[in-house]
């Protein structure tokens, strides 16, 4: 079975020899090692050949793999990998019957199996490994780790309020502080830096831009008022990294699933040294918790300084989180200022309060934000649900459910532990799967060729899609009120896709909206990118919804003019699985998905569409203001008109009727 702990993180090369094959031509490869870890995929050009069952091709390759090795393994050397033919299953690609059968049995027997020899270096903690690849987290330099830090938090704590259904109140403080109050030497900018790369256990130091200003200390101190953490728990939920059992998908706003209070706390350790500080109710508990720690990152615990229980806290429920880190206000508190605001936008259920204070009050000492709460309307919690078979990315999720299920035998397996796998097509897949594999087959005596093939089948069969329930947009009208009152434009329209779509196995839906004026934008396309009802701030070219705005979107067909009008565009796209590209996961790539490019396009055309009837709504509205005027006028000057037995209408009664006629036949919405 899987360890709960990675080993390493390497680049290394490989030679590979395919044995067996029966495709020829350009195919894309899953290499998965002999303990079933997903490797990663490669793209080969195989040899034409008559003969395709005396291929022998060699493969020269450069990898970068992340390996999860047995902690109980005895030998941490990666010697044999599988190399599964993604596009073309042997057993799939035509032929009767009995040579699909025979092909299947060569499979079993053949193994295409492909032997290389990867020098491994073992690192024993997770925790390490997170410190030396911080990067991946978001915490590649101070600038961005104080962002981050802030980020994780309020992230941490939303999702806590909203787990109890409560309505969000966060507050945000980051207090720079004077370096020697903590330090006893004063350590210069270049000594910092040195440090922060020595402290990678490498001395791979992370690529460190230029940033404006000198980094500092800043304490960064986040109170909320959701449920709070079980007194024992949180040490662990602090400071010792695992990776977290998932048994099935969700909506998360964390991107990287290696748990942000974690990272938070390991950067406090690696930058200042001090420990993180946590204060925490629960609901119906009369005592608060009080705890102290710092991670030992080498060996991957929480290192306690105090854990108490205090009294006198019965009135409050939530957590408040104290750390003091290295960061850069200077080169990032515009970033960070921009997150609270888009924060504001997309979570308009919650109350937000933010401030900065400088160890120098002058006039850019103190920074107040304050977001109050726009609507009640919460959008409903995201539920976890089982995979989808077309979501199963790696052997290592099928090897994951086998260890956890209480389906032992294949059939209730795979009806049970997936959506959308019924009765009549598990049985299918039980058939193609070779004579030595029947629906009483227990799980657990599955071997690795036998999942390795249940996977191919899983990535080769047509599934029926899985539904958007587990999915909870914001919702068009809370987007509106985010949009409208905290950002403050013109005029505004949202849409929110009205059924999930789905890529790759995972659910998506799509929200947008498309805004007109406003003295906060600038002239031409503003974006706003959000995922899982998150912010995205960085690497905005690439991304799907920038390309679909600036290049799919016929502006002028809805009367708005890129040149002269000022445009918000807004795309939140929430999911199971964000298909985030890069390593910074910043942004959607527009060449990932063209149902994804689709579905945005298709949202934001709807926006257009509102926003042109409510711009000849309100041109209409104008003429009637005016033709109503000139009636009135007409009417005061020949009373006559107005017959003996009528009043005679005032000016602005008549403007008000007529107002109100248009109004009811949805001429005028105002
Ligand atoms: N403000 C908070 N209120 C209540 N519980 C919290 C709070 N912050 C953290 N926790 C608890 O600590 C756990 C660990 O947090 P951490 O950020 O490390 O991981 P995560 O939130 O589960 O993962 P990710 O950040 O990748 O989404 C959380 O799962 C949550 O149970």
């Amino acid at each position: 079975m899987f360890s709960l702990s990675p080993k390493s993180i390497r680049e290394t090369s490989f030679k590979a020899v395919i044995l067996w094959a029966d495709v020829k031509g350009p195919r894309d490869f899953e290499l998965v090692s002999f303990d079933g870890t997903w490797i990663g995929s490669l793209h080969q050009q195989l040899p034409e050949t008559k003969h395709p069952s005396s291929i022998s091709h060699v493969i020269n390759s450069t990898f970068r793999y992340q390996i999860f090795l047995s902690e109980t393994k005895t030998a941490p050397s990666l010697k044999t990998l599988i190399l599964t033919d993604q596009k073309n299953s042997p057993m799939e690609s035509g032929g009767s019957e009995t040579s699909r059968k025979r092909k299947a049995d060569d499979l079993n027997q053949k193994s295409p199996l492909v032997l290389s020899e990867c020098p491994l270096v073992v690192s024993d903690s997770l925790a390490e490994f997170f410190a030396e690849n911080k990067n991946i987290a978001g915490f590649d330099n101070p600038g961005k780790s104080l962002l981050s830090t802030v980020r994780e938090l309020v992230e941490n704590a939303l999702d806590s309020a909203e787990s109890i259904g409560e309505l969000p109140r966060v507050e945000v403080t980051i207090e720079e502080i004077n370096r020697s109050m903590i330090d006893d030497d004063v350590e210069t900018v270049k000594d910092s830096e040195k440090r922060l790369g020595k402290n990678s256990a490498l001395g791979k130091k992370t690529a460190a831009k230029p940033m404006k200003g000198p980094s500092s200390y800043y304490r960064v101190t986040c109170k909320d008022n959701g449920k709070g953490m079980p007194h024992d728990a949180i040490p662990d939920m602090f400071g010792r990294v695992l990776l977290r059992k998932k048994y099935g998908v969700k909506q998360t706003c964390g991107k990287f699933g290696l748990g942000g209070a974690k990272m938070v706390s390991i950067w406090s350790k690696m930058s200042t040294g001090e420990p993180i500080e946590i204060c925490s109710s629960m609901k119906n508990e009369n005592y608060a918790t009080r705890c102290i720690l710092d991670v030992d990152i080498y060996r991957n615990t929480p290192h306690i300084h105090l854990h108490e229980k205090i009294g006198g806290m019965e009135n409050w429920h939530g957590a408040e989180i104290k750390v003091i880190i290295e960061g850069n206000w200077t080169a990032y508190g515009s970033k960070i200022l921009e997150y609270m605001r888009q924060m504001a936008v997309i979570t308009p259920y919650a109350e937000f309060k933010f401030r900065f204070v400088a160890v120098t009050p002058d006039e850019n000492g103190v920074v107040e934000k304050s977001y109050p709460r726009l609507t009640e309307e919460m959008p409903t919690v995201p539920v976890e649900t089982k995979y989808h078979p077309s979501a199963v990315d790696s052997l290592h999720i099928i090897q994951r459910l086998i260890g956890q299920t209480k389906n032992q035998n294949l059939l209730e397996f795979l009806q049970h532990e997936f959506v959308n796998i019924p009765n009549e097509q598990a049985q299918r897949l039980i058939a193609k799967m070779g004579p030595d594999v029947t629906s009483e087959t227990q799980v657990n005596s599955l071997t690795l060729l036998q999942i390795a093939y249940m996977h191919h089948l899983f990535q080769h069969t047509k599934f029926d899609d899985p539904s958007g329930n587990c999915l909870a947009p914001l919702g068009d009208e809370s987007f509106c009120e985010g949009i409208y009152k905290v950002l403050q434009p013109k005029m505004v329209a949202t849409y929110t896709a009205k059924s999930a779509q789905v890529y790759q196995g995972h659910p998506f839906i799509v929200e947008a909206g498309v805004s007109l004026g406003g003295k906060y934008f600038k002239q031409g396309i503003n974006i706003f990118r959000f995922a899982n009802r998150v912010p995205l701030l960085f690497e905005q070219d690439a991304d799907v919804v920038t390309t679909t705005a600036m290049k799919r979107i016929k502006w002028e067909r809805y009367k708005i003019f890129k040149k002269q009008e000022k445009i918000g565009v807004y795309v939140n796209i929430v999911s199971t699985k964000i298909p985030f590209k890069g390593s910074g996961m910043e942004y959607i790539g527009d060449d990932i998905s063209k149902i994804i490019a689709k579905a945005v396009k298709t949202c934001l055309e709807d926006c257009c569409n509102q926003l042109r009837s409510l711009d000849l709504k309100r041109n209409m509205s104008f003429y009637i203001d005016q033709a109503a005027t000139a009636c009135a006028s007409i009417m005061e000057i020949r009373p006559d008109l107005n017959g003996p037995d009528t009043k005679v209408w005032t000016k602005e009664q008549l403007v008000r009727d007529f107002r109100e006629d248009c109004k009811k036949a949805g001429l005028i919405t105002d």
